[in-house]
């Protein structure tokens, strides 16, 4: 028996939220008093493969197919799948990432398994049974899903558990599984990222505005905030609308749902659907000139200002403070 973690690549590096699944799946691995192996799909160098050992994985299963190196849901969620019988994986845990949302279920299928995705804290396993907290009604409440199949799939949500170390010395396998055709209908060959930005459902530190910006020719205090800050930006759902910003920036119940550490929101009225994906953050600074803005009810800390007058000073001292 042991535990499994799917590590998500990019351009052969691991991210933040796979050093968090990988020290959640460890956790698991320790209640059930297991083993904690990882899975990794793409070419990935060995000291990054090693480095999953740091937060607990013992053995990496090494997968370096070069019609693999760009993500394939169908193919991935097979070879994550045989990884899992190989190894007997009761837990199979994957990041609830835009990947891994794709992939949970698909992998849950392949193995005749139950699912929890958007998990949000450790399972409890107690008297034979399993359950897991979980977001639901886009984070609007959270559900106890009791997971009743032998195996079980956890997609955990970014920022739910933190990075933990675990330090255990981390063995590399290569694991060659044979992949169906229908596995490889489709081979991505290339990722041109339109952006070398920070990722916005990976960033610890979200600066958002909305409709109070007036245009898009103001974003400009927005996006030197952030970078000051080493932040993502986002923005509400008229803003990428109106085309003031992309949509892959939009957060909310039809945007991106994130829970970042800090979440700033600069001209953003606090409407249901807004904060339906962001209230989740671990705190929130609202600037918004409008005393009864209803996000100021959530919100740590509150501002009630012109974010023209507000933005431009936040920069100075941050700049004052750094110098
Ligand atoms: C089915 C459905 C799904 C939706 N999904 C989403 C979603 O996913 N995400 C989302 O964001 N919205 C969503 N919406 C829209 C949502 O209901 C709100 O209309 C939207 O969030 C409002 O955006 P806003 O706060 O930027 O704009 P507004 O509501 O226009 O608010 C602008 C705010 O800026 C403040 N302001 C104005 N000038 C300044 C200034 N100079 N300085 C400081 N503050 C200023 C105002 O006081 C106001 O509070 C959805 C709606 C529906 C019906």
């Amino acid at each position: 028996m042991s535990v499994l973690v799917y590590v998500e690549q990019v351009d052969g590096k691991f991210k933040k939220s796979v050093f968090e699944a990988v020290s959640y799946a460890k956790a698991i691995a320790d209640i059930q008093g297991s083993n904690l192996t990882a899975i990794s799909i793409g070419n990935v160098g060995e000291s990054e493969l090693k480095a999953l050992g740091k937060y607990g994985a013992s053995k990496v299963l090494n997968v370096a197919n070069d019609q693999l190196k760009n993500f394939v849901n169908q193919a991935y969620a097979s070879v994550i799948a045989e990884a899992a019988k190989k190894e007997h994986a009761e837990v199979v845990v994957l990041s609830n990432s835009f990947s891994g949302k794709g992939l949970g279920p698909r992998v849950a299928v392949k193995l005749t398994a139950g699912l929890v995705d958007g998990a949000v804290e450790l399972p409890k396993i107690e008297g034979g049974k399993f359950s897991v907290k979980k977001n639901a009604f886009s984070g609007k409440a959270f559900g106890i899903t009791e997971l009743t199949s032998p195996i079980k799939v956890i997609a955990l949500n970014p920022n739910a558990f933190g990075v933990k170390e675990a330090a255990v010395e981390a063995t590399i396998e290569t694991f060659a599984p044979e992949l169906k055709s229908t596995d490889l209908t489709a081979i991505v060959k290339e990722i041109v990222r339109a952006t070398d930005k920070i990722s916005l459902p990976d960033a610890e530190l979200v600066v958002s505005a909305g409709r109070g910006l007036k245009g898009p020719e103001n974003w400009g205090m927005i996006e030197e905030l952030a970078g000051l800050l080493g932040a993502a930006t986002a923005c509400s759902k008229p803003v990428s609308d109106a085309d003031w910003r992309p949509h892959s920036e939009h957060v909310g119940q039809t945007g991106i749902a994130i829970s970042p550490n800090l979440y700033i929101a600069i001209g953003i009225s606090g409407a249901i659907q807004h904060l339906a994906g962001v209230s989740s953050s671990k705190v929130i600074v609202v600037i918004n000139k409008d005393p009864e803005a209803p996000f100021f009810k959530v919100a740590d800390y509150g501002i009630v200002g012109d974010a023209f007058e507000v933005v431009p000073q936040l920069i100075e001292a941050l700049k004052a403070h750094k110098g």
